[in-house]
């Protein structure tokens, strides 16, 4: 099973991630995410860190979801496990959709194109919602903003994820991210458990 949390940058999604490494710690889940720790993943830092050219950067995300899926998440869902990803494929239509905006002709189209016959959708998306304004507070204490990290790329970007969400309401649980982390951790951690009982009860002959 292939579970991910996604969200506008500051939303949590890291601060959840480690609360559900001690929850869920008897499910020996693979916790794992995108941009990854291979040399791609360096190089998509690098590009960030640069705001160079908006279409090589969306090619080296999409390099490093190939490399993440081959040498992490296929392996890990061959073995059974429960693999929990901070970031994937909904991250990529919701920021490059902004980005490209006004480089290339429906970027939608084309970064459906990209994933096109490889790449695989999530069992389920948790998407963090925080008013952007919120957000860039929680990231501004931390220190450098990265160029997405501007109040109206972030509205932008979360206005993006909405409308997949809307389009696929059985995948996304959406989680009010100004709630008390304690909180939205038990509920995620609680949904994690639901659904994969759920999935192993369907097994069983
Ligand atoms: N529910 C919450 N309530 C209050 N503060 C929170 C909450 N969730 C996260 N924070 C704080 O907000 C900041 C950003 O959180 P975090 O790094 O987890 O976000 P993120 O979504 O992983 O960001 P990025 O995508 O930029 O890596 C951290 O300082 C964290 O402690
Ligand atoms: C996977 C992915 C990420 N991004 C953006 C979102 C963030 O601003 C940065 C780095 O991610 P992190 O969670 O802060 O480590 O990259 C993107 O634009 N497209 C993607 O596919």
């Amino acid at each position: 099973m292939l579970i991910t949390i996604e969200g506008i940058d500051g939303s949590g999604k890291s601060t959840l991630i480690k609360r559900l490494e001690n929850r869920l710690s008897d499910l020996n889940c693979v916790f794992t995410r995108e941009p990854g720790a291979t040399w791609i993943g360096k190089a998509v830092r690098q590009a960030i860190a640069e705001e160079t050219d908006p279409i090589s950067e969306a090619l080296l995300f999409v390099a490093d979801h190939a490399m993440h899926l081959k040498t992490i998440v296929w392996p890990a869902l061959d073995d059974g496990r429960i693999v929990i990803s901070d970031r994937f494929t909904d991250s990529r239509f919701a920021y490059q959709q902004v980005t490209l905006s006004g480089v290339i002709d429906d970027p939608g189209r084309w970064l459906a194109a990209l994933h096109e016959g490889w790449s695989l959708t999530p069992d389920l998306t948790f998407l963090l919602i925080i008013p952007p304004a919120r957000a860039i507070e929680r990231i501004d204490r931390e220190g450098v903003l990265e160029h997405f990290e501007r109040e109206e790329v972030l509205a932008a970007v979360q206005q993006v994820y909405l409308s997949r969400a809307r389009v696929e309401p059985e995948r996304f649980v959406l989680i009010d991210a100004e709630e008390e982390m304690e909180e939205i951790a038990s509920f995620v951690a609680e949904e994690i458990r639901r659904v994969c009982g759920s999935q192993e009860a369907h097994r069983q002959p």
